[in-house]
């Protein structure tokens, strides 16, 4: 499977550069060249089988370029770290309502379901190749943790985690500084999500820093998370019925990786009717497709954390297949982007958007009501950035009442026990393998929201894990 950058610039790659790669060479995103489908047969057989099964027959025709055997036993390994059987179950919550539950795995977030296997995957191409790679990723809240938990103590791998201080909830922080490991390098950024996002990419876009240092990336600009994301839909789409009906999708929605995989699996042949962008007072994704204009206009600190971004990254990958898979017109409307904050999207690519997307924003009082009233009527506890989710999908829901509609459950409701406590009375436990992580030592570096200042941390700490390896070698 060849992979194109949506910047049309960059050189084309196999599955296993690509996932070394993270972002383009040309500051693009990489996509297949073309979408692997499975038959309407081959969709109804999913039905029943295990998760780890259906993850090898939708990852393995993208990730062709890595051994089959080696493969397996990498997907066996990364869901049996989740503690529940069916690794993502779906729990109804109302009349054709319910929730997939994604946060079974390590650090109770969806994101555990990509990094577990993206992080032995990196390890094994790392190892075949003889190479070592310093990761470097932005996170919100819970792309840090998951991806510290998957590549803590990995002999090829340094990572560094830029987080916006005191913007992410206080579990979410010491998911990541807590964990006592010397490849992990947690960093407090002054700044927001967007600013750690844009020093990430800043990082990418310096090619002698990047080759110097083999820089590779676990946030959602790595194809590979994407692609493992693309699984859950087909397990849940099929256990409501699917490929013999549609069924419709409601996802909470900050970067757009989760609901662009929920596009990807409608690509390869599930019958998604609609999937819903569910934004909370960040709407700027919400405001793009109502109005055709992508305007930034700063981040407001939100109950979901974790949803609070304005540079949402995928989007670029949605608007290069809208746009025709045209690099030109992606490279003009990035550009408008970094000089303005904003870009309008051509006529007819909208009306493809509007098409398969539907979008609400959902605001904080929104967010407090939906929890207790969910809460209240069920007994079923939500986090603030499912609640996004159920709260939207019901107006979906009410016009088209006859269409089953998941709605994603992307975080345990424990990792936000203050706004979970505030909405519904109840202060959720965190599960046992995490019940003392608030008596745990914290390790973090706070630095300025600066590339230069980034940049010497990082050389300094990769340079020193370098030479300790090569002396233990
Ligand atoms: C709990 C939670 N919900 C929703 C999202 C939004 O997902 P995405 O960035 O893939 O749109 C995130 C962050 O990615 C998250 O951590
Ligand atoms: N919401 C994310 C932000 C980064 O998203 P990613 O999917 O691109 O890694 C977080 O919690 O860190």
């Amino acid at each position: 499977m060849i992979h194109v950058s949506t910047r049309g610039e960059a050189p084309a790659l196999g599955f296993s550069d690509a996932l070394l790669a993270g972002l383009a060479r040309d500051g693009g995103l990489y996509m297949p060249e073309s979408w692997p489908t499975l038959t309407h047969d081959a969709i109804a057989d999913l039905a029943g089988l295990p998760y780890p099964e259906v993850a090898r027959r939708i990852i393995g025709p993208f990730a062709s370029d890595i051994d089959s055997a080696a493969f397996s036993a990498m997907v066996d390994a990364a869901y049996a770290t989740f503690r529940h059987p069916a690794v993502c179950p779906l729990v109804q919550l109302g009349d054709n309502l319910f929730v997939l539950e994604l946060f079974h795995g390590p650090t109770l977030a969806f994101k555990d379901v990509a990094m577990q296997l993206l992080g032995r995957m990196m390890d094994h191409v790392l190892e075949q190749r003889g190479q070592r790679a310093t990761i470097v990723g932005a996170t919100s809240g819970d792309t840090g943790g998951a991806a510290i938990d998957a590549f803590k103590g990995l002999k090829r791998v340094d990572v560094f985690i830029l987080y916006p201080q005191g913007r992410v909830s206080e579990v979410q922080r010491r998911q990541m500084t807590t964990v006592d490991a010397e490849n992990v390098h947690a960093v407090a950024v002054e700044g927001d999500f967007d600013d750690c996002q844009a020093l990430v990419k800043a990082l990418f876009n310096n090619h002698a820093f990047r080759d110097e240092l083999m820089l590779s990336g676990v946030n959602s600009i790595n194809w590979a998370r994407i692609v493992a994301q693309v699984v859950y839909y087909f397990t849940a789409a099929v256990s409501l019925g699917a490929p013999h009906r549609p069924v419709n999708f409601s996802v909470p929605t900050g970067n757009f990786g989760d609901v662009l995989a929920g596009w990807v699996a409608k690509r390869m042949g599930l019958p998604i009717g609609g999937l819903n962008v569910a934004t909370n007072a960040n709407d700027i994704l919400a405001r793009a497709i109502a109005t055709g204009r992508y305007e930034a206009t700063g981040v407001v600190p939100t109950s979901s954390p974790s949803m609070d971004i304005q540079v949402s990254s995928n989007f670029e990958r949605l608007l290069f297949e809208a746009h025709g898979r045209d690099g030109a017109t992606i490279r003009r409307l990035m550009q408008g982007l970094s000089q303005s904050k904003s870009f309008t999207i051509e006529p007819a690519a909208l009306e493809l958007i509007r098409a398969e997307f539907s979008a609400g924003k959902v605001d904080e009082a929104g967010v407090r009501a939906e929890m207790a009233a969910t809460f209240q009527a069920s007994g079923y506890t939500l986090d603030p950035h499912t609640a996004v989710g159920v709260a939207s999908a019901r107006t979906v829901l009410a016009r088209v009442p006859a269409t089953p509609m998941v709605v994603l459950g992307t975080a345990h409701p424990a990792k936000f026990p203050d706004a979970v406590e505030a909405a519904t009375g109840r202060r959720p436990a965190l599960p046992v393998h995490l019940a003392d992580l608030l008596q745990r030592p914290e390790h973090f570096t706070v630095l300025p929201n600066d590339q230069g200042a980034i940049e010497l941390f990082v050389r300094h700490k990769a340079r020193a894990a370098g030479s300790r390896q090569g002396a233990a070698a």
